[in-house]
């Protein structure tokens, strides 16, 4: 079957920074196709130039077998990170001028609002002032609006962004039933549970490039071992976790270590999957003396596989990241 979406080669630099650096991805149709990566990563450009929005230097972008900007817009909805509604306007009048921008014709218009917003359950507020929605509703009307041509490739940009924990399942939810019903969804987002839950395929981007690529589940199968987290307190300093580690480190179903530097000084460990390292690593330390905050085993996650790429987690990436923009202050 004809590809949904297509990219071949796709490079974008702006001044000396390489925003993407020759990503190629093929999403097949009816898929749920997740873009992981810390911030700067190249997510939010690669977006972009699918959706004819930003010009790439390079490279090929073709959207249910077409790819001049035009034929390509009227295929696909592009619902971007953050965007500034109109507060003076209603949901309903914001739609209008939607559905004006895309030529919608005449006689549909009406018909196709009320089906969008019915579709996202917000027909109660579509006559109400933007200005007065909280922030799930302003991306429900968001999504609407991306969804009023009937798209065939939905591309949305950190959906979740921000909403509180039952809102974001609520659009997960909503993504899972326009998948059903044979649309394309294309989301980035850096909340990695976010990405295993929801995505069929998933690229991670680590500086303009695709690290990795696959189903969640391949992908975090071929890291491998299982994960084994120490804590001496809940924000312990480096030294001591160092100190705490040379107990460990060079048990014989230890694979490798690390000490995680965005998880208070945790201690990692890539272990042998099936031994009892829990109790036995328990053990060891309470003998030297050693405090145990917490201690828990288990599968390798998305950032396990970004770590086993890139040397360190998506975490540490977005704090190296912020401090080479601000020496000395935090991003986000
Ligand atoms: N318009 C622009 N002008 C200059 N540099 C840009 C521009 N847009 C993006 N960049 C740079 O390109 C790189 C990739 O940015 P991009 O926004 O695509 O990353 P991202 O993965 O989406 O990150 P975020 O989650 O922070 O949006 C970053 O280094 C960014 O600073």
């Amino acid at each position: 079957m004809r590809p949904a979406l297509q990219i071949d080669n796709l490079r974008k630099t702006y001044g000396s920074t390489v925003a993407v650096d020759g990503v190629s991805l093929t999403i097949a149709q009816g898929q749920i196709y997740g873009l992981l990566g810390p911030n700067g990563a190249g997510k939010t450009t690669v977006l972009r130039c699918i959706c004819t929005l930003t010009r790439p230097d390079a490279g090929v972008v073709t959207v249910a077998g077409v790819t001049e900007p035009r034929a390509i817009r009227q295929r696909l909805g592009y619902v971007a990170q953050e965007v500034a509604l109109d507060k003076v306007l209603t949901g309903r009048e914001l739609l209008n001028l939607q559905a004006a921008l895309y030529h919608l014709p005449k006689a549909q218009i009406k018909e196709r609002i009320d089906a969008v917003l019915d579709l996202l359950q917000i027909t109660e507020y579509a006559d109400k002032l933007t200005g007065t929605y909280s922030g799930g509703l302003k991306k429900r009307l968001d999504l609407a609006s991306g969804l009023l041509h009937q798209p065939q490739v939905l591309v949305l940009d950190e959906p979740t962004v921000g909403l509180d924990i039952q809102t974001r399942i609520a659009i997960w939810e909503f993504l899972r039933k326009l998948r059903a019903s044979g649309v394309t969804v294309l989301l980035t987002s850096h909340y990695l549970e976010e990405i295993d839950a929801l995505a069929d395929r998933v690229g991670i981007l680590d500086r303009g490039k695709v690290i990795a690529e696959g189903t969640p589940e391949e992908l975090k199968s071929k890291v491998g071992g299982d994960r084994l987290t120490v804590r001496i307190r809940e924000f312990a300093d480096r030294q001591e976790a160092e100190q705490a580690l040379t107990w460990i480190r060079d048990l014989p179903f230890v694979r490798s270590s690390l000490i995680n530097a965005a998880q208070g000084n945790a201690i990692n460990l890539v272990i042998t999957p099936d031994v009892n390292a829990v109790s036995k690593i328990q053990d060891i330390l309470s003998h030297a003396g050693v405090n145990i905050f917490s201690l828990s085993q288990s599968r390798p996650s998305l950032d396990d596989v970004f770590l086993a790429a890139t040397g360190q987690t998506i975490l540490d990436a977005e704090i190296a990241q912020a401090e080479a923009i601000a020496p000395g202050k935090k991003r986000r």
